[in-house]
């Protein structure tokens, strides 16, 4: 009877074992002596699962920590080429559902695909002062490429999420990536433009005297200079601005990235994985079938000549579900419109190109 009892606890122990204890480095093996194994672990039974590649980034980490705390996450996959063991050890201690694991280098990303709903990638290098997103292609255009090829392969039909900049090309790039492998699907790639919408937010509330939380900017274009064109005619509640306040608001708006970029510390972390994960938890409240989240990114879109534009689109089950009309512009949003169009053209065919060179 004992030896019964021990063999199917050895079972349980085995099957549980299989199920958290791939072949990476294991964040539960610590000075307890217990190993995962002999955890009772719980998780992963409910809820969705997301990778973070770049998770030890600027970005990456407050990102990670903030998925750790989600609810809708079963499952957290951090990947990066450096540091993702103690990151992993150290975000798994939060007493949060989601179940984390840790991926590092390249002959673990496969692994850390594998099986994903939601994979958000934040990897690359940032800009210094002086530099423009687009001094950033040269290395960030390879490392997407790699990622995305991964991702093509191990989770084809997951929702990606793209933070690497210049994401006017990153998001070209990934979709010519994934064209090439045959499992290119629109509505599942979207360029995370958020931050924009984030500081048009709490730039037009400073202005107005109101709470940042009930103002709602949508922000279209791209994800550079000119490319980011506030609607501020289209801004809810009605506001109605002056002509100096909305050159004030549209350049500062614009310029976001760079004010903290000049700032010294690098490039925006804290408000990026702020955004990112408003974001992220928009699509995963989409993929669960929750009705009416609208939110704005940058995506293969019908709405412009251009291939690729950021608008407002709605989330659901498969994706980006709806891409709305630009709606009514005024003269001030039409000329930067064209402006944005220009620049984001020009950016796109970058992107494009690099993959089919
Ligand atoms: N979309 C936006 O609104 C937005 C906002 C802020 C920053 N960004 C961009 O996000 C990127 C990351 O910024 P950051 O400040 O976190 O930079 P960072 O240098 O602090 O972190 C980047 C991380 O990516 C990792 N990495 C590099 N190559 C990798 C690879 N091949 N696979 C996996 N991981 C890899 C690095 O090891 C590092 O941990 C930059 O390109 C930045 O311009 C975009
Ligand atoms: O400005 C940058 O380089 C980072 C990011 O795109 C931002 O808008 O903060």
């Amino acid at each position: 009877m004992q030896e019964t009892n021990n063999s199917r606890v050895n079972q349980r122990i085995a099957t549980i074992s299989a199920h958290l204890n791939p072949p990476s480095f294991s964040h539960m093996e610590g000075s307890s002596g217990l190993g995962r194994a002999d955890c009772r672990a719980k998780g992963g039974s409910t809820g969705f699962k997301v990778a973070i590649l770049g998770a030890a980034g600027g970005i990456g980490q407050p990102l990670s920590l903030l998925m750790k705390m989600n609810p809708l996450v079963s499952v957290l996959h951090l990947y990066d080429v450096v540091n993702t063991p103690g990151v992993t050890a150290d975000i798994s201690h939060m007493d949060t559902g989601a179940v984390v694991r840790g991926f590092l280098g390249q002959q673990q990303l496969e692994e850390a695909l594998t099986g994903m709903d939601l994979v958000i990638i934040p990897a690359g290098v940032p800009r210094k002062p002086g530099m423009t997103r687009d001094d950033l292609f040269n290395i960030n255009a390879g490392i997407v490429k790699t990622l995305c090829e991964g991702i093509a392969k191990c989770c084809p039909n997951a929702i990606v999420n793209l933070i690497s900049n210049p994401v006017n090309s990153t998001v070209p790039i990934a979709a010519e990536v994934f064209k090439k492998a045959g499992t290119f699907d629109p509505n599942r790639l979207l360029g995370v433009t958020m931050l924009d919408a984030v500081r048009a937010n709490t730039f037009v509330a400073e202005v107005m005297g109101l709470d940042p939380r009930e103002v709602d900017v949508p922000v279209i274009g791209g994800h550079a200079g000119v490319t980011i064109l506030p609607l501020l005619s289209q801004v809810k509640p009605p506001c109605s601005f002056t002509q100096k306040e909305i050159d004030y608001l549209t350049n500062r708006i614009q310029n976001g990235g760079t004010e903290v970029v000049e700032a010294g510390a690098g490039s925006a972390t804290l408000s990026m994985a702020y955004a990112a994960v408003q974001f992220a938890d928009a699509c995963l409240r989409g993929l669960r079938g929750d009705a009416d989240i609208v939110r704005c990114a940058f995506v293969a879109s019908h709405v412009t000549e251009l291939p690729f534009f950021a608008s407002k689109v709605r989330l659901g089950r498969c994706g980006v579900e709806e891409i709305y009309p630009l709606g009514p512009l005024n003269e001030y949003e039409r000329v930067g419109l064209e402006k944005a169009k220009k620049e984001l053209e020009t950016s796109i065919g970058k992107g494009v190109a690099f993959v089919k060179k």
